[in-house]
């Protein structure tokens, strides 16, 4: 075939030069290469691209049993090692590819964000109606409207605003810390529902039993459950949902009492703000916000500022306990970085005293310090599920990626790449003080800039996600985690552990440390 075009080319290179009959021949060679070239195209593309490699799997089930339902991201990663870094598997004809590399995820989920955005639909989150949140919400409109209001409020300037309120909100965890240190957990989760409920939604809450807490929690705490795929029946065979509620399903009962909490839940809370601005004692919050700037709003656009107010607690506060207690747990084990890291803190702010974000730029350390915990234990090992749109199939070096595909980005196991971060399972804030680069700009640029040959990357680039689904809430919780961190290294002895062995890691969604225990005790001299 090539032997014919050669010379047909050649010759319409020389008869250009030679007149009208010459552009004649030109336009019919051109034709034939055109078409030979067409011909040689259908006849490729009819031989059917492969699907990535992946574990063999059982007729018809496929690899239904094999998605590993704890830790996953260990067991794909373990695959990634003889099958490569893009796996395929298949369950009841569901696609499922996972992405073992940077490279792997930032060509696809950042490179292609336009089709890569789409949240798999699992039936559980169906029925519930979680698929109307901004997290599982499908890209388009209603996703886009999420994301829009999320970047007036959390974008990287908008969040400065709540500086102080951080610094204010800070106390609760130093004074819980000081009255009864074994309850650390405890007081890391009043600090952050406090700061997120009152940031959502102007409440200051009155402890534990406060009802607005309760609704919010109970909210969360369904989601945390029922959002895990695969976790009910009914996401594996999603035929099992059009049974009679009689049949006693117990995801058709739990999901219909989800239901109607979530329901309930949204529309209370934000009628408490409406009722605040209506008479005019709203403290400043999100949901505030959204009413005052939408006097006349839709029944639709209710609904999704009721969603993106309640979404800023439901998002963040078990990510960020898992982002806190993961620091305490690597204190209480790595004293000597401990210490490092509070002799920055007393050269720069003065022992005994409070930093301030106005510090935050001459501890180097300390940022290296959120960097590793960041790192090591990621709270969302596997960021949240991805999915192709369901338009087209994709191809990616050669392999088919069938539309609708579910696509998970394995973050874990880029952030314990030996290839990019040398000595993968040591805690080493130093290792990002060479490549220390200024903290707005690195949170900002994405995983898809990493070049594959950059040591030891700002694995904020990875944690909080990629492409069109990246955390809208990054920059917040960031500020919330630096002042947490570096107050308490300021005022506070972390360790050693009191509770035996190392914990583990729980296995789901998000992930964070078995219980553990450790001694807290006031600081009483420079280090
Ligand atoms: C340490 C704390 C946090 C971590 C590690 C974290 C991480 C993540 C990750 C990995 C995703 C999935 C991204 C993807 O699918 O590629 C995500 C999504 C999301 N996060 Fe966060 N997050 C944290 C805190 C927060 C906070 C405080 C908020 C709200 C203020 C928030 C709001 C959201 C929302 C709304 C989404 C869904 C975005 C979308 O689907 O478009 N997160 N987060």
């Amino acid at each position: 075939m090539f032997g014919v075009l050669l010379p047909q080319s050649n010759m319409l290179s020389l008869s250009i030069h030679e007149g009208a009959s010459s552009i004649q021949n030109f336009t019919i060679a051109a034709g034939i290469v055109l078409l030979i070239i067409g011909i040689f195209r259908v006849s490729f593309r009819g031989q059917p691209l492969p699907l990535p490699p992946g574990p063999k799997g059982y007729p018809i089930i496929k690899n239904a049993f094999d998605v590993p339902p704890k830790h996953a991201w260990l067991k794909y990663h373990e695959w990634s090692k003889h099958l490569g870094d893009v796996l395929h598997l298949s369950a009841v004809g569901q696609s499922i590819i996972v992405l073992n590399s940077a490279r792997a995820i930032s060509e696809l989920l950042e490179g292609r964000s336009a089709i890569y955005s789409d949240r798999p639909w699992t039936a559980m989150t169906y029925e519930v109606g979680y698929q109307d949140s901004p997290v599982l919400t499908p890209s388009g409109p209603r996703h886009r409207t999420f994301r829009r209001l999320s970047s007036e409020v959390l974008g990287p300037r908008q969040v400065q605003e709540w500086r102080p309120l951080q610094e204010q909100k800070v106390q609760i965890l130093v004074r819980g810390l000081l009255d009864s240190p074994q309850s650390f957990w405890t007081h890391i989760r009043r600090y952050t529902a406090s700061l997120l409920l009152e940031l959502s939604h102007g409440q200051v809450i009155q402890g534990d039993d406060d009802p607005f807490l309760k609704v919010a929690q109970e909210i969360n705490n369904d989601f945390s459950e029922l959002a895990v795929p695969g976790r009910y029946l009914v996401d594996i065979f999603p035929g099992l949902r059009f049974l009679p509620s009689w049949v006693g399903l117990a995801s058709k009962k739990r999901a219909i009492s989800a239901r109607k909490i979530v329901k309930q839940g949204l529309r209370w809370t934000y009628r408490q703000v409406e009722n605040q601005v209506a008479n005019g004692t709203a403290r400043p919050s999100f949901a505030a916000s959204l009413i005052e700037r939408n006097t006349n709003p839709s029944q639709e656009e209710i609904y999704i500022h009721q969603w993106v107010s309640l979404v800023t607690y439901t998002a963040g506060g078990d990510t960020s306990l898992s982002a806190l207690t993961s620091f305490f747990l690597a204190m209480a084990l790595n004293p000597d970085k401990q210490r490092k890291a509070q002799a920055e803190i007393d050269r720069v702010v003065g022992f005994g005293n409070r930093p301030t974000f106005g510090h935050r730029s001459n501890l180097q350390y300390v940022e290296s310090l959120i960097k590793e915990v960041y790192r090591l234990n990621p709270a969302f090992p596997m960021a949240l599920p991805h999915a192709l749109n369901s338009k087209t199939d994709d191809e990616y070096r050669g392999w088919k990626i069938p539309k609708g595909s579910t696509v998970i980005a394995n973050t874990w196991a880029v952030l314990h790449d030996a290839n990019l971060y040398p000595s993968p399972f040591e805690f080493l804030p130093e290792r990002y003080l060479e490549v220390q680069s200024s903290h707005e700009h690195s949170l900002k640029e994405p995983a898809a800039h990493t070049e594959a040959a950059e040591m030891n990357p700002d694995p904020r680039k990875f944690a909080f996600g990629y492409g069109r689904r990246s955390c809208p809430g990054q920059y917040l919780i960031d500020d919330t985690i630096f002042i947490a961190v570096a107050t308490v290294l300021a005022l506070f002895d972390i360790g050693p552990l009191t509770s035996g062995s190392v914990p583990g890691y729980t296995p789901y969604v998000i992930s964070q440390p078995e219980a553990f225990a450790c001694t807290i005790a006031p600081r009483t001299k420079a280090d």
